[in-house]
């Protein structure tokens, strides 16, 4: 690309040197440039890429973007100061990848639970109705047949703008975005152009990063102010009307709203609500009519899950009578509330739960239909918000007997992490095992027929975060493992 007319976009403060004629690249990590590209030197939270500038000129980076005057060697490249990276990060990737979002229906869901679960139904929703869709989340990026995993839940602004015309180039139209309050308060969404956005919920969680809920609250709210004011383009906001924070995100946006409800009446309500083991039956409440829907996915969270994504689909433009028939083929959303198909008479669920409302929802989930113990076991990362950690065991002690675990330790001590949250606890019924696996082995060793057990915290994650390595881990297997030793000679 034309280097003077992409540098067009930014204001620039300095130039040192001489621009080339042409750039084949961006990149924001030294060790990644090649040659003829250009390399944006940030200050990130670990280190200050202003320091990395000659590697990237090493490797044949022939333009640098900085915050300041830096010793480049101009025969090799050009030096462009500009007063924020970060921003020039956002815009340069979207001149330089010719604004991908703007040639895509691009959802957008945020919230403190359920991001990845409403994402991947908008997904697989849109899928159903005939449409090339990716997905992006925790769980990595997903296009046609390619899956790329992320370090990220939201990717930086580059990664992003890449991906979405990495998208296109395979003929995908439709993208689901998770979209996390760190991602929103670092400007990693800036210049993402979303058509529907949607908010799950607010609770306590990542209080370690944002201090207060009022902050955290804040930094969601971005991506409803962040549809902009253009009313050339049709948005939407799907918004949970039962959070407090429904009228503070329907303040914050021009876009049309549109409502969803268990409590009260809206644009999408669910009434008389059945659970079962294997599904959950409600009568759905629409613009359109009233359907009876009736779902593979468990528990009242799921109810606002699936209300969030057929009111996304509809703001699209999907009948809802097709959405609800849709809806009734999908498979639970891997490792969140997922039964584990084993000839045992206990019932097992993986689940993702790791912040004290998706515990206790995870809970009420399996209530309805409990007749012996309910026994869940329920893990937290080390060196992340230590002060939810009492918080997700005094929602945990509703259960009959709880085993406390660890989920990636990170650098912290494990007794440090199980000490932290054993302050919570409401009853003596617990034990506290740092080793996931013997958790589970314990769990199930601990198991009567008839009991309900719930591992919580890892989903369908298959690693473990022991210092700064991943290693090998699923709690499936090992599940799918320890119940067959004591229950195999059943079959
Ligand atoms: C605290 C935090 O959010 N950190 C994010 C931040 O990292 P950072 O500022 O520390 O980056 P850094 O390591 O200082 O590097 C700065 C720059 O130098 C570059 N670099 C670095 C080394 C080198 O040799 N050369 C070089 O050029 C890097 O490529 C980078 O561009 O910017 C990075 C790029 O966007 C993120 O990957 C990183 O997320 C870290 C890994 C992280 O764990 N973040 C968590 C807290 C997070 O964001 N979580 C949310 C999900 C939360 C949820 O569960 O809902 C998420 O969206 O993932
Ligand atoms: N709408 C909801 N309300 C409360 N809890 C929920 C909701 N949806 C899911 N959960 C609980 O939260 C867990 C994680 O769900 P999901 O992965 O969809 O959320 P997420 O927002 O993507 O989480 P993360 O940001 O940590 O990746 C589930 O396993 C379930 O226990």
């Amino acid at each position: 690309m034309n280097t003077a007319e992409l540098l067009s976009s930014l204001k620039i403060k300095q130039l040192y040197g001489t621009l080339p004629e042409e750039v084949t690249a961006i990149h924001n990590d030294s060790r990644r440039s090649v040659p003829n590209s250009i390399f944006i030197c940030t200050r990130g939270f670990t280190v200050d890429s202003h320091d990395f500038f000659q590697q990237a000129i090493d490797n044949g980076a022939s333009v640098i973007i900085a915050e300041k005057k830096l010793d480049v060697d101009l025969s090799k490249a050009a030096l462009v100061v500009v007063n924020d990276t970060y921003k020039a990060t956002a815009i340069l990737a979207n001149h330089f990848y010719d604004f991908p979002s703007t040639k895509m229906k691009l959802f957008g869901v945020t919230g403190t639970n359920g991001k990845t679960t409403v994402t991947n139904l908008i997904h697989s929703l849109l899928q159903k109705d005939g449409r090339k869709s990716a997905v992006s989340g925790t769980i990595g990026v997903e296009l046609s047949d390619e899956k790329i995993t992320s370090a990220n839940t939201t990717c930086d602004a580059l990664t992003n703008q890449r991906i979405l015309q990495h998208a296109l180039d395979q003929d995908i139209d439709h993208m689901a975005m998770e979209v996390s309050s760190h991602g929103l308060s670092q400007g990693r969404l800036w210049g993402v152009d979303f058509d529907i956005v949607v908010f799950t919920n607010l609770t306590h969680d990542h209080l370690d990063y944002h201090d207060t809920m009022e902050q955290y609250g804040y930094a969601k709210g971005l991506l409803f102010a962040q549809l902009g004011q253009d009313m050339t383009k049709t948005k939407y906001a799907v918004l949970n009307q039962d959070d407090a924070w429904f009228d503070t995100y329907r303040a914050a946006t021009a876009a049309e709203i549109i409502s969803y409800s268990l409590q009260s009446p809206a644009d999408f309500q669910a009434e008389n609500i059945r659970y079962y083991p294997e599904k959950t039956v409600f009568t759905l409440q629409s613009p359109e009519g009233s359907y009876t829907v009736s779902m593979n996915l468990l528990g009242e969270f799921n109810v606002y899950n699936v209300l969030a994504a057929i009111a996304a689909l509809y703001a699209h433009g999907a009948s809802v009578k097709h959405l609800v028939q849709f809806i009734g083929k999908l498979p639970p959303v891997d490792g969140r509330m997922d039964k584990v198909d084993i000839d045992a008479p206990i019932s097992m669920y993986i689940d993702y739960a790791h912040t004290p409302d998706a515990i206790e929802k995870a809970i009420d989930s399996v209530v309805p239909f409990k007749e012996n113990r309910l026994i869940f076991m329920v893990g937290t990362g080390g060196d992340r918000d230590e002060y939810k950690r009492p918080a997700m065991a005094e929602k945990a002690s509703r259960a009959d007997y709880v085993i406390l675990t660890v989920n990636d330790p990170r650098f912290e001590e494990e007794e440090a992490i199980l000490h932290d949250m054993e302050k919570g606890m409401k009853h003596a019924n617990y034990a506290m095992i740092a080793d996931r696996k013997e958790a589970i082995s314990h769990a199930i060793e601990q198991s009567e027929p008839g009991d309900i057990l719930i591992f919580a915290g890892k989903g369908q994650e298959d690693y473990q975060i022991i210092e700064d390595t991943k290693y090998p881990h699923s709690d499936r297997k090992i599940v799918e493992e320890q119940s067959l030793l004591k229950y195999g000679s059943l079959e």
